[in-house]
């Protein structure tokens, strides 16, 4: 197999758990170009919640999800040129795009988007299949995890933060929900891998995760 030059941290992992900001310190850490693949899923949700589409219409979804008009610059994502960074945070969008993402159409028509990332000096990007599908030949996979009991209490901190009213019980039952459903697809399903490292955060910092990663990785690319 051909060796690609870019080198990729693929970080894979249920919702909450921590993946996009584990990825990109990563990112700022190393330099490298940083991929919240879970945005581009959000952003087809919130699009067609925004068109009012038939939610169970594969081609229409997948058309949308190629024509998606989308920026990702400057710590923001505009869709058809709007700030849309927090309306794609909420738990509506979530579930409604955990739900679109079971569509292979879909996957298929965000692919090329997401390898267009790909580019030197490096590339960290976090969501379901980055180190299965997406970028099977990643330098370093990680399968992040915690229990859905930490996730759910993240969650609501961090929506607290964001001035966004939740509940924990409310949050666990989604996580929940969430996590069976992109467990379960039988398109590009979120699993730990045997090439992929297992971390589990629930007693961890963002510090400590971050250490252990980077380190994970010195030795990855010291061994090569
Ligand atoms: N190891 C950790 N310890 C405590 N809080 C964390 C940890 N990792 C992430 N968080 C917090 O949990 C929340 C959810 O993290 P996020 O990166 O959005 O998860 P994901 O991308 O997996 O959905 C954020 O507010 C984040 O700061
Ligand atoms: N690579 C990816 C990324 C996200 N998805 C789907 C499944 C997820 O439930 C939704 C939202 O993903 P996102 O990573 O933004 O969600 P969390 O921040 O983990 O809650 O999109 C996917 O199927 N494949």
């Amino acid at each position: 197999m051909k060796i690609h030059p870019v080198p990729v941290i693929a970080i894979d992992g249920p919702s909450a758990s921590g993946k996009g900001t584990i990825a990109q310190r990563v990112a700022n850490e190393l330099n490298y170009h940083y991929l919240d693949s879970g945005a581009l899923y959000r952003l087809v949700a919130l699009k067609a919640m925004q068109c009012h589409t038939d939610l169970t219409d594969q081609t229409t979804l997948a058309t949308m999800a190629t024509q998606l008009d989308v920026v990702f610059a400057a710590g923001t994502v505009r869709l058809e040129g709007t700030i849309v960074a927090d309306a794609i945070r909420t738990e509506q969008c979530g579930i409604l795009a955990s739900k679109i993402a079971a569509y292979p159409p879909v996957r298929d028509a965000l692919l090329s988007r997401q390898h267009a990332f790909r580019l030197p000096p490096g590339l960290v990007t976090d969501g379901r299949d980055m180190g299965s599908v997406v970028f099977p030949d990643a330098t370093l996979k990680i399968f992040l995890t915690a229990s859905a009991e930490v996730r759910a209490e993240r969650r609501y901190k961090q929506l607290k933060e964001k001035g966004i009213s939740a509940t924990i019980p409310d949050l666990l039952q989604d996580i929940q929900k969430r996590d069976a459903r992109d467990r379960n697809r039988s398109v590009a399903p979120l699993q730990q891998n045997s090439d992929a490292r297992i971390l589990d955060t629930t007693s961890l910092s963002v510090i400590q995760v971050l250490n252990k990663v980077i380190a994970w990785y010195t030795e990855v690319c010291a061994s090569k």
